[in-house]
């Protein structure tokens, strides 16, 4: 169990994204002409609120579209958000876009050390973890081979492995299971288990249920943006299969 300080807390985060629409050059000059708007505004995070305290792991849950990886992405900071405040104490790291740090013209090697100085490691602490990084990849015959001749699934592994292996107090992680082979899934499977041991807080995103079951201790239920249901992670998964969650609010 972790302290009773919260690890991150997420206040009144609304976001709006605009929605294009296709149109033929005639309806755009009589849009033009009229000053009517071509694009229709949609709100992906509508006032939506919630603290995870420090070494607590939960989960984001919610139907396809509810927002959930949008929160993901503004707790990660890759995107910020129109209102609210989300605050994060301690070393993030996100398994979020894994591998976008990459690049195709290094080899392997030099994007371990590439993207491990990103997320923050000092040269000699990369020196430390890198034989971790590898033997967790499983790809060390193919280190100093440049990684665009990589298959996608040596690349995650390569990419996944160093984002578990920085030093971080925070992950976040969207959709592990897309990740690799059976074999190395339930290997992330245990690493995740070791990292909530280690008292590490989790916000995980997955449409697994067992394995949202088995990795977090709460549940955050999403709809269209809005926050439905925040409890423990069996009474969430309920809550998720309910008749109130398919009510319109
Ligand atoms: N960059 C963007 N531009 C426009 N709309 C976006 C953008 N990113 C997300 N959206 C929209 O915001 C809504 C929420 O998307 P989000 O990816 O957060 O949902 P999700 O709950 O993670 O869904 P899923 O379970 O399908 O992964 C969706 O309707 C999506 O189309």
């Amino acid at each position: 169990m972790g302290t009773h300080e919260p690890a991150i807390v997420a206040e009144h985060i609304t976001k709006h994204f605009s929605l294009k629409h296709t149109h033929s050059l005639k309806e755009t000059f009589i849009a033009w002409t009229k000053r009517k708007q071509l694009r229709t505004e949609f709100t992906a995070l509508n006032d939506l609120s919630f603290e995870v305290m420090e070494g607590e792991s939960i989960a984001l849950l919610g139907y396809n579209g509810s927002g959930k990886s949008t929160m993901l992405k503004i707790m990660s900071g890759v995107m910020p958000p129109d209102e609210g405040v989300v605050r994060m104490r301690g070393r993030v790291a996100g398994l979020i876009e894994v591998g976008a740090g990459f690049h195709p013209e290094l080899t392997g090697r030099e994007n371990v050390y590439l993207n491990a100085a990103i997320l923050g490691m000092k040269e000699h602490e990369i020196d430390a973890i890198f034989e971790k990084i590898v033997d967790f990849a499983e790809i060390r015959e193919f280190l100093d081979q440049e990684v665009k001749y990589y298959s996608s699934g040596m690349f995650m592994r390569l990419a996944f492995s160093v984002a578990i292996h920085v030093e971080l107090d925070i992950l976040l992680v969207d959709e592990i299971l897309s990740v690799g082979d059976a074999p190395f899934r339930e290997k992330c499977r245990l690493k995740f288990q070791e990292m909530i041991r280690e008292n590490k807080t989790m916000v995980v995103v997955s449409h697994d249920m067992e394995l949202v079951r088995e990795l977090c201790d709460r549940g955050v239920v999403i709809k269209r943006g809005r926050k439905r249901f925040d409890g423990p992670i069996e009474e969430a998964i309920a809550y998720l299969g309910s008749e109130d969650y398919q009510r319109d609010d």
